[in-house]
C-alpha cells in the first residue's frame, strides 16, 4: 500500500505574503527618509567591495528586498509587525535589515545594547558585522562582535564599558556595584558566545533590546544551542517588576543575579510608548514553514515577505548544469571541468568533511593544474579556515573544496562557478550551495556531477525550485584521456598520504591518551 506523506498545514498569515517582486530597485538619493549620512557610506561600501565604477553597475540603488523591508520598517509599516523574509540567496537581505535598524537607532539618546543579530557561524557573523560597521559609525553607533574569535576577556572589554577605569580610578574587578555600561549599540553574535555573555558577563544585559534579527533562521532553529532563543525571548519580555512578580521570581531563579527586566519607555529613550515591544526580523533563502519551529520565535502579528509564488527560488541569473559520469571517474571529470573554468573562482561542494579532505588532497596530488586549490571544512581549526577564506577572497586561491560549512550565507566576490561534486540531499542544500554564485544580480553557474542513476532524483529535486530542464554539460573526452595517467598516479599517492596521516593520528592519539592519564594538571598548565 502506498503511504502518502502528510503535508504540514501552512499558517494562515503565510498564505498572504508581500511579494518583494512588486518593488523596484530604488536610487539611493531618491530613497524616502534615508539619513543622508548613510547614503554616501553605502555607495562607498559597495564601490570598494565590488571594485567597479558606480555608474556602470548602478550600485547607487537599493535592491527590491531592501526597498520592501524599508516600507515595512521606516516606511508606512513602521515596525508594527515582526517580519519573516524569504528571499533568494544573494538578494541583499543583510542590508535589508541593517539599514532600517541603523536608521532607527541613529536618533537614540543613550548608549546601550539595542539590536542583536544572531547568526549560526563565526565567519558569517564577521561578514554581517562588516556591513553594520560600514554604516553604523556614520550616525554615531558602535557595533560589537561576540563569536569567540578572541578571548572572552578581550570580548568583554570590547562590549562593556567601565566608567571608573576610564576616569583613571583604580577598578576593582570584584566590585559589582560600579556602574557597567554597554559599549555597543548593535551586537552581532553566534549563539554559543551570546549565551556565555548572558550567563557570566557582568553588565551584559538585553533589557534595552529593541531589535532581534535571526539570520539563516531555519538553520538556527534546527539546533537548540543551549536554548539560546527561549533565553533571549525570556530576557526581553516587556515585563515590569511590579506587574509580573511571578515572572521575576522565575527569572531570578533561572538566571541568578542577572538584571534583565526591561525598563520603562522614558528610561530607554522611547518617550510616548511605555514598553516598546522587541521587534523581530527573521530571514532565510529557505525559510521554514513548519508551525512548530516558527512558534519558537513567538512572533508578533508576523508578515511574510517572499519573492514570487514559489517557496524555493534560485537566483535569476543562475545557470544550472548536470555532468553525467561514472562514480569512480568523478575526480577525473572534476579536474577536466576545473581546467575548463580556468582561473575563475570556484567552490566545489562535497557531502562530508572527510570527503572534502580526501578530495582536496587528491586534487593537489594531480601535479601542477595551474590553479591553487584549498580545503575549507568543519574539520579544520577556525584560524585555518579564516586564513583560507581570506586567500580565497583575495584571489590567491581559486578553488575551495568545501563541506556544507560554507553553504550558508557566505558572500565572496567573484565566485563564478559552484560545483556539486556530491549531489545534495535536499533542495534547500542545493539552493544554499548554488547561491554562493550569481549573487547581487550577477551571472553564475552551478554544475552537478551525477551518476546516470541519480538523474531522476536530481530532476525531481530541482522541480521544487521550478527548474525542470537542467541541460547537460559535457567535457571533451580528449581532456579526460589526457588526465588518466596523472589520475592513476595521484590515486596511488593518495593511498600513501592517507596511511601516513592515519598513523600520525594514531601516534598523536596514544601520546595524548598517555598524557591525559598521567599528568592532568601539567597539561592544563601547559
Ligand atoms: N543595494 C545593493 N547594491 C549593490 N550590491 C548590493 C546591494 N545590496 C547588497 N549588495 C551586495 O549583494 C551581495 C549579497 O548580499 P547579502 O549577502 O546580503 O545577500 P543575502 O540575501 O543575505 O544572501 P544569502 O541568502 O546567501 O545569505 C553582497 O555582496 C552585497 O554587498
Amino acid at each position: 500500500m502506498e503511504v502518502k506523506k502528510r503535508s504540514t498545514p501552512i499558517l494562515p498569515w503565510m498564505r498572504s505574503p508581500v511579494d518583494v517582486n512588486q518593488f523596484e530597485a530604488c536610487a539611493l538619493n531618491l530613497f524616502p527618509c534615508l539619513d543622508p549620512r548613510l547614503t554616501v557610506l553605502i555607495i562607498n561600501f559597495f564601490q570598494v567591495r565590488l571594485e567597479v565604477a558606480l555608474d556602470k553597475m548602478g550600485f547607487s540603488s537599493l535592491f527590491p528586498v531592501q526597498v520592501a523591508v524599508w516600507q515595512e520598517t521606516i516606511g508606512p509599516g513602521a515596525f508594527e509587525r515582526d517580519l519573516c523574509i524569504n528571499s533568494p540567496t544573494g538578494s541583499g537581505k543583510t542590508l535589508a535589515y541593517a539599514l532600517p535598524i541603523v536608521q532607527k537607532l541613529s536618533t537614540r539618546s543613550v548608549k546601550c545594547l539595542r539590536a542583536l543579530v544572531v547568526l549560526p557561524t563565526r565567519d558569517l557573523a564577521l561578514q554581517v558585522k562588516e556591513v553594520f560597521a560600514a554604516i553604523a559609525p556614520a550616525v554615531g553607533l558602535s557595533v560589537g562582535l561576540a563569536v569567540g574569535q578572541s578571548s572572552i576577556a578581550d570580548e568583554i572589554s570590547e562590549l562593556i564599558k567601565r566608567p571608573k577605569l576610564e576616569a583613571g580610578i583604580c577598578y576593582d574587578p570584584e566590585d559589582v556595584t560600579c556602574e557597567l555600561q554597554s559599549s555597543v549599540d548593535i551586537l552581532v553574535a553566534t549563539p554559543g558566545r551570546l549565551m556565555d555573555h548572558i550567563n557570566s558577563t557582568k553588565g551584559f544585559t538585553l533589557e534595552h533590546l529593541c531589535y532581534l534579527v535571526v539570520d539563516e533562521t531555519d538553520r538556527l532553529l534546527r539546533e537548540a544551542y543551549q536554548s539560546w532563543l527561549p533565553t533571549v525571548l525570556q530576557l526581553t519580555q516587556s515585563n515590569e517588576e511590579s506587574l509580573f512578580p511571578l515572572a521575576n521570581s522565575f527569572l531570578s531563579s533561572t538566571f541568578g543575579s542577572l538584571k534583565t527586566i526591561r525598563r520603562c519607555g522614558v528610561e530607554r529613550g522611547f518617550k510616548g510608548k511605555s514598553h516598546p515591544r522587541l521587534v523581530k526580523m527573521v530571514l532565510s533563502a529557505t525559510l521554514t514553514q513548519d508551525p512548530s519551529k516558527l512558534a519558537q520565535l513567538n512572533l508578533h502579528h508576523p508578515l511574510l515577505m517572499t519573492t514570487g509564488k514559489r517557496r524555493y527560488q534560485l537566483p535569476e541569473k543562475l545557470e544550472s548544469y548536470k555532468l553525467i559520469c561514472e562514480s569512480n571517474l568523478r575526480p577525473l571529470y572534476l579536474v577536466a571541468l576545473l581546467q575548463e573554468l580556468g582561473e575563475e573562482k570556484c567552490i566545489v561542494f562535497t557531502s562530508s568533511t572527510e570527503s572534502t579532505h580526501r578530495l582536496c588532497t587528491l586534487l593537489n596530488l594531480f601535479g601542477d593544474l595551474g590553479i591553487k586549490i584549498k580545503e575549507y571544512s568543519g574539520l579544520q581549526r577556525q584560524s585555518r579556515r579564516s586564513k583560507t577564506l581570506k586567500s580565497f577572497r583575495e584571489g590567491k586561491v581559486q578553488v575551495l573544496v568545501s563541506s556544507d560549512a560554507m553553504t550558508r550565507g557566505m558572500d565572496v566576490q567573484g565566485v563564478r562557478n559552484v560545483i556539486n561534486y556530491d549531489i545534495p540531499a535536499y533542495i534547500k542544500t542545493y539552493i544554499h550551495r548554488a547561491g554562493r554564485t550569481a549573487r547581487a544580480g550577477q551571472a553564475g553557474r552551478c554544475f552537478t556531477l551525477l551518476h546516470k542513476y541519480e538523474v531522476k532524483r536530481f530532476k525531481k529535486m530541482l522541480q521544487k525550485a521550478d527548474n525542470e530542464s537542467v541541460p547537460h554539460y559535457s567535457v571533451p573526452s580528449s581532456s579526460i584521456e589526457s588526465l588518466r595517467a596523472a589520475y592513476n598516479s595521484a590515486l596511488g599517492k593518495l593511498k600513501e598520504t592517507v596511511e601516513s596521516e592515519a598513523s600520525r593520528k594514531r601516534k598523536f592519539g596514544s601520546k595524548f591518551l598517555k598524557l591525559s592519564r598521567t599528568k592532568p594538571t601539567d597539561r592544563r598548565k601547559g
